[in-house]
Parts: structure tokens; sequence; C-alpha cells
């Protein structure tokens, strides 16, 4: 088993859904996130690929920059990647479609007036949230209904689960997956899933 360190601020972001794969697939590894912004971040920035965190150390010496790279690295050696080049490529399709949902929420995620904050999250939820659900939710009823890719768990699955179940979500979004029963269902079987609840229950309470 490689040794793993995940360096990333102590909040949810762009780090969590490499977390969650590493959590659900039962693999030890270092969460590292005690990253002060001001105290500690300009020296470890020095020592990032990119100067950008998440980044994965792998054995002590290789370091993984990008959170899409790491979380698809992980997905690959760690069994929730898809069973073949084909449902590889989906469950890749799907979390990009992630990615991009969550770049929509970042303005909101960060905004400090609630007001505001929750003006901007309606409108990522109307324009781009929903017209996606409908989407997917098309896809997961043409595939069976139960996992986004083939028959069985991928990291598809968790990076949805990732998403909508972000603090804004949780606080903002009691309606938005109303009209996606199939990806609701989804959801709470990945949050059902022993070693997520496990990590849930003990995970530091942070924002973003
Ligand atoms: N595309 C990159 C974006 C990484 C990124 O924006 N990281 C931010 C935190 S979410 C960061 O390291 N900010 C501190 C800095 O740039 O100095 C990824 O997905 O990993």
């Amino acid at each position: 088993m490689p040794g793993y360190k995940l360096y990333y601020f102590d909040v949810r972001g762009r780090g969590e859904l490499c977390r969650l794969i590493l959590h659900c697939a039962g693999v030890p590894f270092e969460d590292f996130r005690d990253i002060d912004y001001f105290k500690d971040w300009p020296t470890i920035k020095s020592k990032m690929p990119f100067g950008q965190v998440p980044v994965l150390e792998v054995d002590g010496d290789k370091m993984l920059a990008q959170s899409m790279t790491i979380a698809r690295y992980l997905a690959r050696r760690h069994g929730l990647a898809g069973q073949n080049d084909w449902e590889q490529s989906q469950a890749d399709m799907y979390c990009d479609c992630v990615y991009d949902l969550h770049n929509a929420m970042v303005d909101a995620t960060w905004k400090e007036d609630l007001v505001k904050q929750k003006e901007l999250f309606d409108k990522v939820n109307q324009d781009t949230i929903q017209p996606h659900l409908e989407k997917v939710e098309q896809h997961l009823v043409k595939n069976g209904g139960g996992h986004l890719v083939g028959q069985g768990l991928t990291w598809a699955d968790i990076a949805y689960y990732a998403y909508f179940t972000t603090p804004i979500m949780t606080r903002l979004g009691g309606e938005v997956l109303t009209k996606a029963p199939h990806l609701k269902k989804l959801i709470e079987t990945v949050g059902n899933n022993p070693n997520i609840q496990k990590y849930v229950e003990t995970r530091p309470v942070t924002s973003g």
C-alpha cells in the first residue's frame, strides 16, 4: 500500500473528493490540513508543484497536483474508476460536470453577505444546476437508476455526493434535488456507505 499524504486547506473545497475516495476505499492516508494561510502557506506553497493545493504526496517523494487528476489516480488505484475504458471515460465525464458545478458555486460559497449569498445560490441553481440535473436524471434512469456508471459505485457517484452535501448546499439547497429523485437516492446510498459514514461523523467542521 503506498504512503499517501494529502495537502489541502482545512476546508472541503477542491480537496474533499480526494478525501472521500480514500475513505470510501478504506485506504489510510495523512489528511494534512494544518495550513494557516498567513503563517504556513507561503512556505508550503513554494514546495507544491504548481504553487497550489490539493497535492497528493505518494511514498514521501512523488507529488501530484490538480484535484481531478489526484481523484482520478486514486479512483483507478483503488477500484472506483469503472470496469473498462468506456466506463472510466463516463466517470471522467460526470466528474468534469461536477467540477463545472463547483466552479459555478465558488462566488456564492465564499460570499459573506448572507442575502447576497442566497441570491447567488438561487441564480446558480436556476441557470446551471437544474438544467444539468434534468439531463443527469435521464442518464441515471437509462442506466438502471442505481449508479451513474455501470452497475457499481464509482468516483462519479462520490463526486455528486460531495457536491450535494457541501455546507452551502445543506443550508440553502433543501429543494434542489426535488426533480431528481434518482440522483437524490443515489446520494443517500453513497452517504450510507459505512466508510463514508464513519468519516463524515468524525470530519472536522469546516466551511466551503
Ligand atoms: N485547478 C486546481 C485549482 C487549485 C486551486 O485553486 N487551489 C487553491 C485552493 S482551492 C489554492 O491553492 N489557493 C492558494 C494559492 O493559489 O496560493 C485544482 O482543481 O486542483
